[in-house]
């Protein structure tokens, strides 16, 4: 059997116009939903994926500006533009480009961000209203992996789902979202013993690691559905997952590619988070 593929770049395309719309239809009540994104430092990746955000905001009729900083700016200064970003009722969402330089701390500078505009997601007030089931915002790359899963029909109700890493911006809210679908939920991690004997009873694999290989043939069990958040690069410069794809989409039921799986979706839904901070704001 060869798994059927989730299409990140297809479903992201849907959802994108489906903001658009929503998009169009605040700008109709007078309200143009923007998002500030600020950047310190010259980083080049971080150049290229705050350039895509912009251009993704702009091409759904959000608005959205870029702010760089030189690597050296003070904390004191990012706190200060983030608490004159959190006051301005024309910024609906404010996104910080992270990792931030070693001087600044990253923590302090989330936390410093209104959590009503905290379009990431990663705001410790975020974090609660996801463990709570409050509204908030939900981080934006395990929130697509559901939109993923969602978009198969998939019910997750007694499903065994396993989540392969426990950071605070993908595998601790990815496993909340699952728990929150009914799923019974296993978080693996650095300090998991026998990692395969876990993965062979799931549902839903979720890979979170950012390490090439984590996941192979042999530790998935047939059907499952396998969902790759790892982006890393193979010897040859490409770019590539935390799954070994050719051998596990010959088990998996679904599977998600990298490039064109999770990462259109992330993007996806930052825009679904700003329309929706505009949307709130506007009542
Ligand atoms: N405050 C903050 N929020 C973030 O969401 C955030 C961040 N900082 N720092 C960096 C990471 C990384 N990230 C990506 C999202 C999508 C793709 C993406 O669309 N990837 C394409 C491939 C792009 C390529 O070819 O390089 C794909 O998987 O198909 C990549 C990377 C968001 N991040």
């Amino acid at each position: 059997m060869t798994a059927q593929l989730i299409d990140g770049n297809a479903l992201s395309k849907k959802i994108r116009a489906d903001v658009a719309g929503r998009t169009q239809a605040l700008r109709a009540r007078g309200i143009q939903p923007a998002l500030a994104i600020v950047l310190v430092g010259s980083d080049p990746a971080s150049q290229v994926y705050t350039r895509h955000k912009v251009n993704d905001s702009t091409e759904t009729g959000l608005q959205a500006t870029l702010e760089t900083y030189p690597a050296d700016l003070s904390e004191e200064k990012l706190l200060a533009r983030i608490r004159e970003l959190n006051a301005d009722p024309a910024v609906h969402g404010i996104l910080v480009q992270l990792p931030l330089p070693k001087h600044l701390n990253a923590s302090k500078v989330i936390e410093t961000i209104a959590p009503a505009k905290d379009v990431d997601g990663f705001h410790v007030a975020s974090a609660g209203a996801l463990v709570t089931g409050q509204p908030g915002f939900w981080p934006c790359t395990p929130y697509g992996c559901m939109k993923m899963l969602e978009s198969i029909g998939y019910d997750l109700r007694g499903k065994h789902a396993v989540v392969i890493g426990r950071s605070n911006i993908v595998g601790k809210p990815m496993a909340l979202m699952l728990l929150q679908k009914n799923a019974t939920v296993t978080i693996c991690h650095s300090g998991t013993t026998d990692l395969k004997a876990h993965t062979r009873q799931a549902d839903v694999v979720v890979a979170a690691v950012g390490k090439r290989n984590v996941l192979t043939a042999d530790m998935v069990k047939p059907g499952a559905v396998v969902i790759d958040v790892g982006m890393n690069r193979d010897e040859a410069g490409k770019l590539c997952g935390d799954v070994d794809f050719a051998g596990v989409r010959e088990v998996a039921g679904w599977i998600t590619p990298v490039p064109g799986g999770v990462g259109p979706m992330t993007r996806a839904m930052l825009l679904v988070n700003t329309l929706e901070a505009a949307e709130r704001a506007a009542g």
